[in-house]
């Protein structure tokens, strides 16, 4: 299964393309705009998210509410374009001065002077308008017609923010249906409310300063089988693929699996989960410091997955930068920006991984069809009861 994804920030659509998705899965649409409008909630996001009420047309591979598996096609409309077709126009507009909202400082810290120079563009709107995380509306719709596939074998996925700036949260025990429940309703996607309220005063504050803030989110995917994933070969290790994902959305820096970097400060009798067996249950774990995999092959306990979100590059304090044309000292270039996107980023995250592992789920049970995967998922974990 793969997926593409296509369309600029300021332009007419976003569009997506899924293909090698199994025929016979029911998709509920209003699960796929209810991930949508997830993504556009969350303190510390900028003007952009009240005009888009995001909203996702399936225009190919579904009908009457089931795949049929061919190509899923999603496209979801920018309310903001009706204010950029000048600007954003692809066929060239007589008398149209293009030069005047050109972007010709670049941001530190955003994809400006690298995609500028890479494909020698002088108006940099032609590397944000592509580079901006408005990308990420489609992957969430593509994750959240991928978690689809997963729900059907009852696998649930969450995801906290943990820190956002210096603000950490107290972790709590919960089950996973209470973390979603607690984590929707808060604006900052906290189970902790002493550290939502400090996380809260922190992006005002960043926010007032002209500045910026990042964070980390923790996602979790309960229910997934023991073996998704394979330690034979690197691209078929499914905590590398998952990492890969995760860094690919934009502003994300690291990656953890369990522990993570905790790991390198602790002796081995701290790090590994120890190996039980019970009739009821089978194999299981002591723990789950490794977040659900070794050798790169999911153990059956949950995936716990943390990300690092940088702060937000414009900031509305400008940094110093240079000007193309010129080559001489200037403050970057405003455009209208986020405060603190850590909330948002987290859905999209969630999203995402659900995707690597609905995909490492296809790799692992295979078939065309709804049906032919159940069987062959319900003969494997026949095997794994008789091991
Ligand atoms: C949900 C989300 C919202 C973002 N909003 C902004 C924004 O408003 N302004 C900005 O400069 N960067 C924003 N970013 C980050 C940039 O898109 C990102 O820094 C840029 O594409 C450069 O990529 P890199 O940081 O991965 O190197 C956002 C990222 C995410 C995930
Ligand atoms: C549009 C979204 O996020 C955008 C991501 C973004 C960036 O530089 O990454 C910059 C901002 O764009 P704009 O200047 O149009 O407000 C954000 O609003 C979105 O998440 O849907």
């Amino acid at each position: 299964m793969r997926y593409l994804t296509a369309g600029e920030t300021h332009g007419p659509q976003l569009t997506a393309i899924i293909e090698g998705f199994p025929s016979n899965v029911t998709i509920d649409f209003e699960k796929v705009n209810f991930q949508l409008g997830r993504r556009q909630k969350g303190h510390g996001r900028g003007r952009r998210m009240q005009i888009e009420k995001d909203t996702a047309s399936i225009v190919g591979g579904v009908r009457h509410g089931k795949t049929t598996g061919a190509p899923i096609a999603l496209v979801v409309e920018n309310n903001d374009w009706k204010h950029w077709t000048s600007v954003m126009n692809i066929e060239p507009i007589e008398g149209n001065d293009e030069s005047k909202r050109r972007v010709n400082r670049p941001r530190p810290g955003h994809a400006d002077l690298n995609g500028g120079l890479k494909y020698n563009q002088k108006d940099l709107r032609n590397i944000l308008e592509r580079s901006s995380a408005r990308e990420t509306t489609m992957r969430v719709a593509t994750g959240a017609v991928a978690r689809q596939l997963l729900e059907a074998f009852g696998i649930k996925v969450a995801v906290q923010v943990i820190r956002i700036g210096d603000v950490e949260v107290k972790r709590q025990d919960l089950a996973i249906d209470e973390l979603i429940r607690i984590t929707e309703e808060s604006p900052v996607r906290v189970v902790d409310k002493e550290a939502e309220a400090l996380m809260i005063a922190a992006i005002d504050a960043a926010k007032e300063d002209g500045d910026t803030l990042g964070g980390i989110v923790e996602c979790i995917i309960e229910g997934v089988p023991v073996g998704l994933g394979s330690h034979v070969q690197w691209d078929r290790k499914l905590d590398g693929r998952i990492a890969q994902a995760v860094l690919s959305i934009q502003a994300f820096k690291g990656c953890e699996i369990g522990i993570g970097f905790e790991a390198a400060k602790l002796r081995g009798s701290k790090v590994h989960d120890e190996i039980m067996h019970s009739e009821e249950l089978g194999f299981y774990r002591a723990s789950n410091r490794a977040g659900g995999f070794e050798g790169g092959m999911t153990t059956g306990e949950p995936i716990v997955v943390r990300g690092v979100m940088k702060p937000i590059s414009t900031l509305y304090k400008a940094l110093q930068s240079v000007d193309i044309d010129t080559k001489e000292p200037f403050t970057a270039q405003v455009e209208r920006s986020d405060t603190c996107a850590v909330p948002a980023a987290g859905v999209i995250m969630e999203n995402i991984v659900a995707w690597e592992v609905a995909n490492a789920f296809l790799d692992k049970f295979g078939g065309d069809s709804l049906e032919e995967i159940r069987s062959n998922y319900n003969s494997y974990l026949e095997q794994i009861k008789n091991y």
